[in-house]
């Protein structure tokens, strides 16, 4: 039997699981059957709570998506891990140090109940990222082929799409556009995340320009499919956008679950992420 939390960082909703106090080894297909929303509990990402392995940190944060796969980054999940070290008297510090597949977080609370999170300096260069380009660019393209629906009619068009593409930890892509609502999100998105320019696949974004500091957002994210909110994504989506001169440092990045916000002052810096952090339930799952 396995205990676990049910948390959610702006709807990007979580399992949470102390692999400290409980012997914890889950086999990919596990994870994907614990996610089901119909046949098991439903998330997006599982987090598993695990003890330092150095001194430099006070746990080890690992990550989860929905189709099994491990990933390095998880911006709301980092939050969600706070709150439920802080919950479960794992921890009582105010800065709680993890580290990631991709470095170090550091959770900070805020008076107010918020929690920021240095969510690590991003990573520009194609190989870092990983896409397969000759060299870095602001404007990556690629071909896309969109699927147009008129009454009972289905129409295929090829055409060009433009975007930016950074690396939080995890790879991102992110498109500007100029209506979220009637973005192509779940289209595009899903041929994206898989077209072989990404050599690991990517979370795409889709980026509304309300002015310099507020922007809106969706994401596709890699092994999960669109959800409410991605953190990583929202970082990624200001660091493209202020690479691209189009955001300033400070902005409010509004998600289909809610905002965060988030600061970024340019290349060689750390971006920090503000948000909120909520716990569900309690339960337990016998595998
Ligand atoms: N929801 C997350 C990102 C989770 C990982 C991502 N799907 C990936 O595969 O890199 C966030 O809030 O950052």
């Amino acid at each position: 039997m396995i205990n676990f939390t049910k948390m959610h960082g702006l709807g990007n909703d979580f399992v949470v699981i102390d692999a400290i106090n409980q012997n914890i080894s889950l086999s990919s297909e596990q994870i994907r059957f614990m996610s089901d929303r119909h046949f098991g509990i439903g998330f997006d990402q599982l987090l598993l709570v695990e003890a330092a392995t150095d001194d430099q940190v006070d746990f080890t944060y690992r990550i989860f998506n929905a189709d099994g796969s491990e990933v390095a980054q998880c911006g709301n999940g980092a939050r969600c891990f706070a709150r439920f070290v802080r919950d479960k008297h794992l921890c009582d510090k105010e800065e709680i140090r993890v580290s990631t597949n991709s470095g170090i977080l550091i959770l900070c609370f805020e008076d107010d109940g918020m929690i920021t999170v240095n969510m690590g300096i991003p990573k520009h260069k194609p190989a870092e990222i990983p896409i397969l380009a000759a060299e870095e660019s602001k404007f990556y393209s690629v071909d896309m082929v969109e699927e147009r629906r008129q009454v009972d009619n289905f129409s295929h068009h090829v055409s060009q799409r433009a975007f930016g593409a950074v690396s939080m930890g995890n790879p991102h892509a992110v498109m500007q556009v100029h209506d979220i609502k009637t973005a192509y999100v779940l289209s595009i998105g899903a041929q994206l995340e898989n077209h072989s320019v990404f050599p690991e696949r990517a979370n795409i974004g889709f980026m509304q320009v309300i002015d310099q500091q507020h922007i809106k957002l969706r994401v596709y994210e890699r092994g999960a499919g669109e959800t409410l909110a991605c953190g990583s994504g929202a970082c990624a989506a200001v660091v493209i956008g202020i690479e691209q001169h189009l955001l300033a440092s400070d902005v409010l990045v509004e998600l289909p679950g809610g905002s965060l916000k988030i600061h970024w002052s340019g290349r060689g810096q750390p971006v920090f992420m503000t948000g909120p952090a909520t716990s569900i339930y309690d339960g337990s799952i016998t595998l």
